[in-house]
């Protein structure tokens, strides 16, 4: 990120008298203001902004913006937070909390004067995620646009630490994420944060949770604690542990809603479907194909899920703009994809919960959680994303069978209402063979999948409520092929008593038992363990030693089921996943040999390897094992003895060094090179002539390889061009798609009502076929403001205009 600079220039003479004027100015109004505040009710009912004792630059900045009358928490918290008291505020998405806290902000430092770079930083906003922090910093900027004078700035991560560091010193106000500006407190020396008033925690459940606990921590030391501290958030936490480590004495509860009947807005309709995992793809097609003229926006579980769900359904064509988005992306990328997704009409976006949280996209129509949520508050933020300030919105949420009791109950302790409704059959459309197509010809998207899989089923393994997620129930052998998988991929990631199952199962490529290798394929997660546990009770009534676990140990990657199959028996017909695989399997033959040696050599522990039990002549335990081409068998009587088993290369010194052999054609082995008898020699003519034919004969032989070799490398050339050229168009096509190029018929829009059986009639879905009436603009999108803006100063496109407009906030 460029500095965060005030991007004034140096003031000529008449505009520092202005400025001196204005100073005056402010002082006279600071003195009114304190007097004011002072006398301020928190207790009384403030409808409009100018009921509040606010200063000039505010006031204008918020009629410039179109903002009159004050929302409920807004109402609540303005007037506390003006007169310094700590806050616990919480209020339903879409609210309006933003300005609860910037108001506050602006008007404390304002009568502080905490204004320029020698007062320091006077105020800390912590966000917890770089879309939102952006988002605060934008409202922050518009509503301070007419006449203060303050420095903002805004600090988030994957930018340049660097380029922030010179600005640091100079900003009052600063918007963050934890991690970027605890990053800058330990290791920025300029950066004072002696004097600050204010620290304000935006989604202050998710930063207080574990994932940024240790951050906010650390944060927390470095700061003054006779300061004001703001908390806000749509799902409250009282927690008196993270209280006391805010420092947060006293704090004034500010719940508008706790006793609301709902914890979600009255204008949000909501509705989950029952659908087995393996067919939560199909659904979402279905609901995609149906909901074509909407703008949606599509949860799921982890970033891999998004990246594959997202290529795999824009190869199918959906007809309508897809975008994605999650955390392991660009910052660029991000910010890029969360303008095109506001600005669009229709539009569908995948993403992870980076967006669940307090980002304020306009006119979202659907929220579609396809994977459940870890709990009821991340619904609550999710679903957030639409109906928001009093508009209307609609959420759904697919279930799967085993979740669906754990997770209503969650809702309704979290008063969130919502009804079940069903999928009319014949609207529900399979592209199950399409995706399986797709990832045979296509072995990128199939490793996608293979990815999308294994860090879904990790990310149940990880879940906290096991009442909702239960591993043992859901159908993983059918998801995978769901996602066009020829089969579920294994994975390494048990704990406890599942990992134990895994690891002191026997390596199946190895065992002759077909019916174990079948076991092996379908095993996944607690299902696939259970099956290896009750296969391997027999064999756990022996002692097992750290030797044998060792020998059985088996790679449990992703292409562990391959590598089994290749280090399997040369007559083991390949079965069903073998077939799908076609090429691949070809192309795996290579290995298979080496692999096999490798493995037989190193790891087997039955006919080449022999083993020896013995015991010392200080009584210590020792093996001897005899490695296969080993002059002597290699005791292993201490554990450095036992590493050199785990390196192959270590293992090649103590073999012996072999002989090289040439064949001939009969197949009879010779060694390469063979004196030839005295006579023969004499025979073929004079030792010079002999030398001059040799030299003709192999010259002749160089020039002929060396022409094959020309030609291979040229090929070789020609492939690799054609590959790039290939991969460019292929790029180039996926710009257009990006760019709302998009494929598909507009006119089969059904709307979603249709789709759903049982759904509620939509109050507006008539009203969708008249022409819909215009979203209200909002404040900055008004005309003569965007006019004025203009002539002003130019709107920021990319992030580090943004952040050189930072002082047009500030005057
Ligand atoms: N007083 C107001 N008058 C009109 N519109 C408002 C007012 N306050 C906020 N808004 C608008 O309401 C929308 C939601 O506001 P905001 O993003 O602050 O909600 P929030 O409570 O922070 O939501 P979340 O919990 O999802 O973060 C924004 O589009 C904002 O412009």
């Amino acid at each position: 990120m460029a500095p965060a600079v005030t991007g004034r220039t140096r003031p000529t003479k008449p505009k520092k008298q202005a400025r001196v004027q204005k100073r005056k100015r402010d002082d006279v109004d600071v003195e009114k203001l304190e007097h004011a505040v002072a006398d301020l009710d928190p207790t009384a009912e403030y409808k409009n902004f100018t009921d509040l004792p606010l200063s000039e630059p505010t006031k204008a900045g918020l009629k410039a913006s179109h903002f009159t009358t004050l929302t409920d928490i807004q109402a609540k918290a303005i007037a506390l937070a003006l007169k310094g008291k700590n806050i616990l505020g919480a209020a339903k998405t879409g609210s309006g909390k933003t300005l609860a806290f910037l108001i506050p902000v602006l008007e404390n430092l304002y009568r502080a004067q905490c204004i320029g770079a020698d007062a320091g930083l006077g105020a800390l906003i912590i966000s917890p995620t770089r879309e939102l922090a952006i988002q605060i910093f934008e409202v922050l900027r518009k509503i301070g646009r007419k006449g203060h004078l303050f420095s903002a700035g805004l600090m988030i991560g994957g930018t340049n630490l660097q380029e922030q560091r010179d600005a640091l010193s100079r900003m009052n106000i600063l918007v963050c994420t934890p991690g970027r500006i605890l990053d800058h407190l330990s290791k920025t020396a300029a950066f004072n944060v002696g004097n600050l008033r204010m620290l304000v925690l935006d989604e202050a459940d998710r930063i207080l949770d574990m994932g940024f606990q240790r951050d906010v921590d650390a944060i927390v030391e470095y700061l003054p604690k006779d300061r004001q501290t703001l908390l806000f958030s749509a799902t409250q936490t009282k927690k008196v542990s993270d209280l006391a480590r805010l420092s947060l004495s006293n704090p004034e509860y500010v719940s508008v809603h706790e006793s609301a009947s709902h914890a979600t807005p009255k204008t949000l309709q909501q509705n989950y479907i029952v659908t087995p995992l393996s067919d939560k793809l199909d659904t979402l097609w279905s609901f995609i194909q149906s909901s074509k003229k909407s703008k949606i926006l599509v949860f799921l579980s982890s970033g891999k899920q998004v990246r594959f769900v997202y290529e795999a359904f824009r190869h199918l064509q959906p007809g309508i703009p897809l975008l994605h988005l999650h955390g392991r992306q660009k910052q660029t990328a991000r910010l890029d994809i969360t303008s095109r997704f506001s600005a669009a009409k229709t539009s569908c976006l995948f993403a992870t919960d980076v967006v669940a949280r307090g980002l304020d996209f306009p006119a979202v129509d659907w929220v579609v959680q396809v994977d459940c949520p870890e709990d009821a508050d991340t619904y609550i933020h999710r679903v957030g994303r639409t109906a928001r300030y009093e508009r209307e919105g609609r959420a759904v949420l697919f279930l799967d069978p085993s979740e669906e009791e754990g997770m209503l109950k969650r809702l309704e302790h979290k008063k969130v209402p919502i009804e079940r409704i069903n999928v009319k059959q014949k609207k529900q459309m399979s592209i199950k063979n399409q995706l399986q197509n797709m990832c045979f010809k296509d072995p990128q998207l199939k490793y996608l999948g293979q990815k999308a899989f294994i860090s879904y089923v990790k990310s149940i393994h990880v879940q906290k409520d096991k009442e909702i997620f239960k591993m043992s129930e859901l159908p993983l052998e059918e998801f995978a092929a769901s996602l066009g998988l020829p089969g579920a991929p294994r994975i390494k990631f048990m704990k406890g008593d599942d990992a134990k199952a895994l690891k002191n199962a026997p390596r199946h490529g190895l065992s002759s038992s077909e019916d174990e290798s079948e076991a092996e394929d379908t095993v996944d997660g607690l299902k696939g363990a259970s099956v290896l546990q009750t296969k391997e009770k027999s064999k756990q009534d022996s002692v097992r030693t750290k030797y044998d676990r060792m020998f059985e140990r088996r790679n449990q990657d992703v292409l562990a089921d391959h590598y089994a199959k290749m280090i399997r028996n040369d007559d083991t017909q390949p079965d069903e996943t073998d077939r799908l695989d076609g090429e691949q399997a070809e192309d795996d033959d290579l290995f298979t040999v080496k692999r096999r040696i490798e493995a037989d050599q190193v790891l087997s522990d039955d006919s080449d390897v022999d083993s020896d039990h013995q015991r010392s002549e200080n009584g210590k335990h020792i093996k001897k094992i005899l490695i296969p081409g080993a002059k002597e068998p290699l005791v292993l009587d201490s554990k450095r003895r036992e590493k050199l088993l785990k390196s192959k290369k270590k293992l090649l010194k103590l073999k012996d060094k072999g002989t090289k052999l040439v064949f001939d054609d009969e197949g009879n082995a010779h060694p390469i090179y063979e004196f030839e008898g005295e006579d023969q020699f004499v025979a073929k003519g004079a030792p010079e002539e002999q030398r001059r034919k040799f030299l003709e004969e192999e010259t002749k032989r160089v020039e002929t390889a060396d022409l094959a070799d020309k030609e291979a490398a040229r090929e070789k050339k020609r492939t690799k061009r054609e590959k790039r050229k290939e991969r460019e168009r292929l790029e180039a096509e996926e710009n257009d798609d990006d760019d709302g190029g998009v494929t598909g018929t507009e006119g089969a829009e059904d709307g979603f009502a249709n789709f759903l059986a049982d759904a509620r009639p939509l109050s507006d879905e008539d009203e969708r076929e008249e022409p819909k009436p215009k979203r209200p603009k909002k404040w900055f999108e008004n005309d003569k403001h965007k006019e004025q803006a203009k002539t002003d100063r130019q709107e920021p496109e990319t992030l580090e205009d943004l952040e050189a407009l930072a002082s047009g906030l500030l005057g």
